[in-house]
């Protein structure tokens, strides 16, 4: 009972220990990423203090990746178009050791996609996050193993993706989070879970990326923890949406309310609700 008191605590006082560093270095987040989040993500971003930047073009890439603290990758809207810069950005963060973020959205929407998540996972991602079904589906061999959701909502809850992110960490090399009622977060040994958030954060569109690119933030100012950050991010995100959510009336105004409350955090509040336990 005493060591577990102990670790919460410890959870807690890290979790300040990174919203504090991200408002104080204000990391540089490049994300490339879908039509649909952009505005969310780069606000997400910008409430916790860290600075977003959405460049995406290929001859941009070669200037721009090596400046930035961290990477944000998404593939919810990936078209040919899109992936070359995507590749190329992955190639240069791994090759100069910048962390960066892969979020595998509807990876089973069809091979195209699958594939490219494959592709992208080879340049070594920092963490992946994904929903519970995305998780599933990336952690198989095979696009025709996988019996995951078609579309960007999860079918399966985070605990039924439990095995598939430790097997999917031990294969990759990443941390892995899934999001849910409880976010899950493996180094493929290892499995903490964050229980924070509210269920109505699920019927705001692109909450998922949007937590994805905070943990970008989190791991750019603290690399060589990346499990710490990755969870401490998912548990600092479903914090905001527990505060958010005493002022909303519906989804709309909790993005507007979980985005203040992000913006607002402060050290007591915060520890007062983070709610993050090993689950193994
Ligand atoms: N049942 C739940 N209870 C509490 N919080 C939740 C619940 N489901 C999801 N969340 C939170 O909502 C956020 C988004 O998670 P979700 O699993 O919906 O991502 P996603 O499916 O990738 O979303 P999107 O594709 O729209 O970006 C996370 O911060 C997660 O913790
Ligand atoms: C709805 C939607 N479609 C492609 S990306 C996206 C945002 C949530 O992932
Ligand atoms: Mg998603």
């Amino acid at each position: 009972m005493e060591e577990k008191k102990k670790e919460e605590l410890e959870w807690r006082r890290k979790t300040w220990k990174l919203v504090s560093k991200v408002r104080l270095e204000s990391p540089l987040i490049q994300c490339i990423t879908n039509f649909v989040s952009m505005d969310l993500m780069a606000n997400t971003l910008l409430s916790a203090g860290a600075s977003p930047a959405m460049v995406h073009s290929l001859e941009e890439i070669h200037e721009f990746t090596p400046r930035v603290s961290a990477l944000c990758l998404n593939v919810g809207t990936l078209s040919s178009s899109s992936l070359p810069a995507m590749i190329a950005a992955a190639k240069l963060c791994s090759q100069l050791d910048i962390p960066w973020v892969l979020d595998p959205v509807a990876v089973s929407a069809s091979s195209f996609r699958f594939d490219a998540c494959v592709q992208l996972v080879q340049f070594k991602p920092t963490v992946i996050r994904g929903n519970a079904s995305e998780i599933i589906s990336l952690s198989s061999c095979s696009l025709q193993s996988s019996a995951a959701s078609m579309g960007v909502d999860s079918t399966h809850g985070s605990m039924d993706a439990v095995e598939a992110a430790k097997l999917l960490a031990q294969t990759s090399g990443a941390i892995v989070a899934v999001s849910g009622a409880t976010d899950i977060v493996t180094d493929g040994n290892q499995v903490v879970g964050a229980h924070n958030g509210v269920p109505l954060m699920q019927k705001i569109t692109a909450t998922g990326c949007a937590v994805t690119a905070l943990i970008a933030a989190f791991v750019a100012v603290d690399k060589s923890h990346a499990l710490d950050a990755a969870v401490s991010a998912l548990a600092v995100f479903g914090v905001a949406g527990e505060l958010g959510m005493k002022m909303a009336k519906g989804p709309s105004s909790l993005r507007m309310h979980l985005i203040d409350s992000l913006y607002g955090l402060d050290e007591a509040t915060l520890q007062s609700h983070v709610n993050i336990t090993s689950l193994c």
